[in-house]
């Protein structure tokens, strides 16, 4: 069953044509991954399945309903994680909802991304690991059906990152939220999701299944070297 259904949808910036009748189906509950050359219009895509952007022709279903605006069931999350450094890491996950419900889920919240112990902290007194992870939370604080990464973890070193692919991933298989990534790392792609798109001269132009790697460490490493450079074969055109 899809979650998301994006049909022939174009779009274009006055006479640049970004995006040219693209048909892409997400499945309820799946990880997928757009990579692709920058300026592809993979942001532009995600925009348009979040209603933040309009398609210039062209429809995207949302669980059955057209995209009009807005689609309160999807949240983004970017590279700077935009929190509100006048607040605390608590307020800026209850800002919007002081109710009981909402303060037992931001606790909850807090607990699963380990951050129980700087509920009281301001943005600036934290790492660029942990603010991502508040930015994680306040994602998740309304349940999403929808969560759409653009780069999030762009900005964070490599140990860090590692940790995070693997907290985002435990946290989407576990609530069974259906997730689209954006990502230049297209090792981050092949660890993170179950298929693969190629956003390409204004379309996709491929699309890779990711199976469950088997075998050894090293056997699985090698594994996903092979799917990684028929990625990459993919978007430098090889
Ligand atoms: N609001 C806008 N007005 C005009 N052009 C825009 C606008 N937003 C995006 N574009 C253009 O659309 C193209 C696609 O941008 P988009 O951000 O979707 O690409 P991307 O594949 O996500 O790139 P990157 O990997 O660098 O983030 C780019 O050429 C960009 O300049």
């Amino acid at each position: 069953m899809n979650l998301v259904e994006v049909k022939q949808v174009s779009k274009a910036y006055g006479k640049n044509t970004i995006l040219d009748t693209v048909d892409l189906n997400i499945q309820k509950g799946s990880f997928i991954a757009l990579v692709g050359m920058s300026g592809g219009g993979k942001s532009t895509l995600m925009r348009m399945i979040a209603g933040l952007e309009e398609a210039t022709s062209g429809v995207i279903v949302f669980n059955g309903h057209k995209v009009r605006g807005l689609n309160k069931e999807a949240r983004i999350m970017f590279q700077d994680d935009r929190l509100l450094p006048w607040m605390t890491v608590m307020e800026n996950l209850t800002f919007a909802n002081k109710s009981p419900e909402k303060l037992a889920k931001a606790k909850e919240l807090l607990e699963l991304t380990d951050l129980t112990e700087h509920y009281d902290k301001y943005p600036t007194a934290l790492s660029g690991g942990q603010r991502q992870r508040v930015a994680l939370a306040r994602a998740l604080m309304s349940e999403p059906k929808l969560l759409l990464l653009d780069e999030p973890l762009g900005a964070l070193d490599a140990l860090t990152r590692q940790k995070m692919q693997d907290l985002i991933l435990d946290i989407c298989q576990k609530q069974a939220i259906t997730t689209v990534l954006v990502t230049h790392d297209i090792a981050e792609a092949v660890r993170m999701a179950d298929k693969i798109y190629v956003i390409k001269d204004q379309g996709i132009s491929g699309r890779f299944d990711n199976p469950n790697y088997t075998g050894s460490a090293d056997e699985q490493r090698l594994q996903r070297d092979h799917t990684e450079q028929k990625v990459l074969d993919v978007i430098y055109g090889i």
